[in-house]
């Protein structure tokens, strides 16, 4: 996750590869002051452009390698930018007929699509990656508009999807099975195999995160695709097949069908898929499962968190203060791997939270398009409202904001929700914005004495995605990594996602694992064949 520099003058190339798809001049090089009311007029003018662009006015589902609408539309949903909270369209649901016809499409694709040599369908997805590249600015400016976060964490998403797109076209060649040798020399060698069809299903955080970070290792292993996004971010996905398409992703290998739960479900329980990954919450995670289990599907959970970040005594001051920023306020907090306990010893509470509190206030809320801007749009009404409740129950219990947790009016026409970062300090344990997973930028400090005891307190959690470490001594960090209950965890870093690293949860926060080569494992099942080379011995 690259660092960002948080003010100052800064000089940007806007080199668009897609300008003139958003009706706009090509290679504009904007060097900008802030405050600048011309930028700010440009960066709206720019939002007005891309949502009536055709990524957004387009048909929404992916069949056949084509943008398509449902042949019947079982109900409507407004697509909404959240920065100005506006509906820039309704796009309609996808009911049983289509899902049937994603599903059959995906069927059809299957039978070419799985004979192609591992290297062939790399290929396919090595190009994928370099196309992503070559889009990287029009995915990141349709990745604000869907989801109001500031536009450099954006790039970040789009590099680091084509990043795991890259990956998986260079494993595919590599997947492989095993030659065992058995007495009198007889054998037995296993194949990985594609499971058929794949479903996926998407939260709003990460949309184009999502939809690459399945699609690419399920399709690298030979199956075909079936993706339902977020229905309040269904646009980048789109474009993903679209993508694939160009890079010579044969038709019906990746499909898109929009809608809301009911569509869900009629992917989730159809019969001729073999699998399910699903990103969202813990309740919808137990639903997918449940409907799986009756058809004895495979399934991949990504779900929530309330993960631990723990900041010893003999931390780098500086790079934990850094560290607890990044875990908890990258994306309006809208993170399933976010640390928002924060542990702090007590020695250093008080250095600590001054230097928090004092760069926390200076981020810059405002204009997702804006370069400068570090905190961007809350998804939904419905998700402001949601942390606001977990604020104001927080200061109830006890708890006291130290800053932020208040709605913020950045700009007359940005009419969305944004809320300034919170930090609340006197948190305890048993506290429900300690204990919940809040899904926006509130950060609970709580403070330890001993080793022991904070990791007793930190692993006192139903969920275990991720976790955080800070201290300069090499055996503790191991010890304290050794002895936490999740699935990924940081040293001296937190919220980083190198490709080549598996990515998942213990405890309720998931179930497989997404990124690196044990993915493959996940879209993949065993068949091993025994060989006889000598004659058949039985006892009768
Ligand atoms: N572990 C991880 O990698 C991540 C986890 N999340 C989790 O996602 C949650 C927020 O995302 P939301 O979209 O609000 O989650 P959600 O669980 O409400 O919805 C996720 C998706 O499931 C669909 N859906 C809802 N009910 C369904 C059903 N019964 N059957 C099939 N599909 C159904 C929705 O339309 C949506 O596409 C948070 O709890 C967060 O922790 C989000 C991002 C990453």
């Amino acid at each position: 996750m690259p660092k960002h520099d948080n003010g100052g003058r800064k000089s940007i190339l806007i080199n668009f590869q897609n300008f003139l798809a958003f009706g706009l001049v090509e290679n504009l090089r904007v060097e900008m002051l802030r405050p600048c009311p011309y930028v700010r007029c440009f960066h709206r003018c720019l939002a007005t452009s891309i949502s009536s662009s055709s990524q957004v006015q387009a048909p929404l589902n992916f069949l056949s390698g084509k943008r398509c609408d449902p042949s019947e539309n079982i109900g409507n949903f407004d697509l909404k930018y959240p920065a100005t909270d506006e509906t820039l369209r309704q796009v309609p649901s996808s009911g049983e007929r289509d899902v049937n016809e994603a599903v059959s499409q995906a069927r059809e694709g299957f039978r070419s699509w799985s004979k192609l040599s591992g290297f062939e369908r790399g290929n396919v997805l090595k190009r994928a990656a370099n196309i992503m590249r070559e889009r990287l600015e029009e995915l990141a400016q349709t990745e604000v508009l869907d989801t109001g976060k500031p536009i450099w964490e954006a790039r970040c998403d789009v590099q680091g999807c084509a990043d795991t797109v890259d990956y998986y076209g260079g494993l595919a060649a590599r997947i492989s099975g095993e030659f065992l040798p058995l007495s009198n020399g007889c054998f037995s060698y296993t194949v990985r195999e594609p499971l058929g069809v794949v479903g996926g299903i998407g939260a709003w955080n990460y949309p184009l995160q999502m939809a690459s970070w399945k699609s690419s290792p399920a399709l690298a292993c030979g199956n075909t695709f079936v993706f339902k996004p977020s229905p309040l971010t269904p646009l980048t996905a789109v474009m993903l097949g679209e993508v694939y398409k160009e890079a010579g992703l044969p038709d019906g290998c990746y499909n898109i069908i929009q809608g809301e739960t009911k569509t869900g479900q009629l992917l989730t329980t159809h019969p001729n898929i073999a699998k399910m990954s699903f990103t969202g919450s813990v309740p919808t995670g137990s639903k997918i499962m449940e409907a799986c289990a009756k058809d004895i599907k495979h399934v991949t959970l990504e779900l929530g968190g309330k993960s631990p970040c723990i900041i010893f005594e003999d931390c780098n001051l500086e790079n934990a203060v850094t560290g607890a920023m990044l875990a908890n306020f990258l994306t309006q907090g809208q993170v399933c791997s976010n640390g928002t306990r924060v542990f702090v010893h007590k020695s250093i509470m008080g250095p600590f939270l001054a230097q928090l509190v004092e760069r926390t206030k200076r981020m810059k809320i405002g204009d997702p398009y804006l370069e400068d801007t570090t905190v961007g749009a809350t998804i939904s009404k419905q998700q402001f409202d949601i942390v606001m409740r977990y604020i104001e129950l927080a200061k109830k219990e006890g708890a006291t904001v130290v800053c932020g947790g208040e709605r913020v009016t950045v700009d007359p026409h940005l009419r969305g929700y944004f809320v300034s970062p919170c930090i609340l300090v006197n948190c305890e344990d048993h506290m429900t914005v300690v204990r919940e997973e809040v899904f926006g930028s509130v950060m609970s400090i709580l403070t330890f004495d001993s080793e022991e005891e904070v990791i007793r307190r930190a692993n006192d959690s139903e969920l275990g995605l991720a976790g955080g470490i800070f201290t300069s001594n090499l055996q503790r960090a191991y010890r304290v990594a050794s002895a936490l209950e999740a699935g990924s965890l940081y040293i001296n870093n937190y919220n980083v996602y190198p490709v080549g690293v598996p990515f998942g949860g213990y405890k309720k926060s998931g179930l497989g694992r997404e990124n690196g080569p044990d993915t493959l494992d996940y879209y993949t099942q065993v068949k091993s064949v025994y060989v006889e080379m000598g004659d058949v011995e039985a006892p009768f």
